[in-house]
Formats: C-alpha cells, sequence, structure tokens
C-alpha cells in the first residue's frame, strides 16, 4: 500500500453513512488523504458510485427504504469495479438490521465486511456470551471472523482491542490502538472510510485492509500521548491522521 500515491490521487470515497458520523468521516478521511463524499438520494447514487473510487456502505441509522438505495450503489459500483465497504452497524441488536445485510451481501459483491465482534458475530450466527469479547483471550474474534467470512463469500474484519482480517481460511491478527478509541463515536466507522480509500489504490484488499488498521491505531496511540481526554483525543487523532508513519 502507497500512502504517498493515496495522497497524490486523494480518492473519492462515497459514503451511504449514519447521521452521527458523517462530519467526522469527512475530516477524517480529509486529513488521511482521501476524499469524502456523502450522498444518499436514490436518484443520483448510482452515478456517483460508478465514478468513486471506492463506495462505504455504513448501516448506523438504516431505515427501510435506504437498503434500497445502498443495493443500487453497490450494484454500479460492481460494474465499475469500485471496491465496497460494508459496516454493519449494530448488526447484533435487531433482526432488522441484520436481515438487511443479508440482503446487502445477497445482491452486492461485497469487498469487505467490517465491523466489531458483536455485529460481525451476528452475522456468523455465533451466540456472544460476553460483550466486547476480543481474539486475545480466547480467540473467539478469530473464529467469528472465520465464520463470517465462509458465510458471505467474503473478506472480514473483526476490530476491538485485537483486529483480525480473514478470508474464512488464512487470518492475520493486528493489536495495537488505544481504549480511547471506544470513547468517541464513530471510531470504527472513521477507520472504515480510511480502509475504503486505501482500497481505492491498493488492490490487494488484505494489505489494504491491514495498512488502513496499523495506520489507523499508530495514529490513534500517537494521539493519546497528547489528549486529556474523549475530547481532545478528537482533534490530536485528526491530527496524527495527516501525518506520514514509517
Ligand atoms: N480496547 C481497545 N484497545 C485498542 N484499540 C481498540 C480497542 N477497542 C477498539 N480499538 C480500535 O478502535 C477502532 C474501532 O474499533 P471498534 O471495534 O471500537 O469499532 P466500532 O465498535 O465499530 O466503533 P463505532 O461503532 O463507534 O464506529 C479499531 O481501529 C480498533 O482496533
Ligand atoms: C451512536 C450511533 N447510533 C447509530 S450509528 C451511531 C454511530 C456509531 O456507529
Amino acid at each position: 500500500m502507497n500512502l504517498e500515491e493515496l495522497r497524490k490521487k486523494r480518492p473519492l470515497v462515497h459514503h451511504i453513512t449514519n447521521e452521527v458520523v458523517m462530519n467526522f468521516s469527512a475530516n477524517g478521511l480529509l486529513a488521511f488523504g482521501g476524499s469524502p463524499v456523502m450522498a444518499k438520494e436514490k436518484e443520483e447514487v448510482e452515478e456517483i458510485a460508478r465514478v468513486a473510487g471506492a463506495l462505504v456502505l455504513n448501516i448506523g441509522t438504516i431505515r427501510k427504504e435506504d437498503i434500497e438505495t445502498m443495493i443500487k450503489a453497490g450494484q454500479a459500483a460492481n460494474k465499475t469495479g469500485v471496491p465496497v465497504l460494508l459496516d454493519p452497524v449494530g448488526a447484533g441488536a435487531t433482526t432488522f438490521r441484520k436481515q438487511a445485510v443479508q440482503r446487502i451481501v445477497k445482491e452486492v459483491d461485497v469487498s469487505v465486511v467490517k465491523g466489531n465482534a458483536g455485529e460481525i458475530a451476528a452475522l456468523a450466527d455465533i451466540p456472544l456470551k460476553v460483550k466486547g469479547v476480543d481474539a486475545d483471550e480466547d480467540g473467539d474474534a478469530v473464529e467469528i471472523a472465520a465464520e463470517a467470512a465462509k458465510r458471505m463469500q467474503t473478506m472480514v474484519v473483526v476490530t476491538g482491542k485485537t483486529d483480525v482480517v480473514s478470508d474464512g481460511e488464512d487470518f492475520t491478527t493486528s493489536s495495537r490502538g488505544t481504549p480511547l478509541l471506544g470513547s468517541i463515536t464513530g471510531a470504527g466507522c472513521l477507520l472504515g472510510s480510511i480502509m475504503a480509500a486505501c482500497m481505492a489504490i491498493e488492490k490487494d484488499k488484505k494489505g489494504a485492509a491491514l495498512f488502513a488498521l496499523e495506520f489507523y491505531n499508530k495514529a490513534a496511540e500517537r494521539a493519546e500521548t497528547k489528549a486529556e481526554g474523549p475530547g481532545t483525543f478528537v482533534p490530536h487523532l485528526l491530527d496524527e491522521l495527516a501525518k506520514a508513519y514509517d
């Protein structure tokens, strides 16, 4: 993954995302080097998705009518080979959300599904005994990622204290970051935007996902050393995302 190339090209990332994180995701992606556009009108999404570098479908505040819009955008992206990242926010919380994800995955060729352990476990029909399960303790996140990847026939990223990238057979874990990321809203959503931008540049999607995870979590670790708490963590994170790390 070539960060210099990304920053030169500033790939357009089309988002159909939730209202909570729109501004934060746009600012974070701009700081990193991408070019965000948030657009969810059914009449225009195909036009935008076709010419974008990548498409983010985030179901955080999805309504029934948005499902069709996401499918339309996703299929248009598929026609021109634009990578699609699906963030199944809250998929474990309601049947509606889980079924929405299942429909999108069925109708769109999704390049990667990225979510926290609870969300991905719901999609893999694996009951979570404890909230906030992570791969460090018992390998659950690895199993969850593998099962979900097999079921959905796509690459899966499970985030948390330890992140897992799995294609159903092979997996790679990464254990960077800070618990402060859990104290602000949209940390996972912004990671998705950055991952999608990397996939617009790097055709090896596993390489792109791992680069995004490492870069994002390294930036968060540096931001943590400068922050007094969640409030000051946010601007420091934006500053760190704009830098270059070895
Ligand atoms: N306890 C932790 N220690 C280190 N890094 C963490 C921890 N929890 C989450 N992260 C990191 O935070 C980022 C977001 O992951 P998280 O699982 O919190 O997303 P999420 O639950 O989808 O967030 P949101 O719904 O608020 O957007 C990832 O880069 C992950 O590695
Ligand atoms: C808080 C919240 N509610 C729906 S989406 C969202 C942002 C985190 O994904």
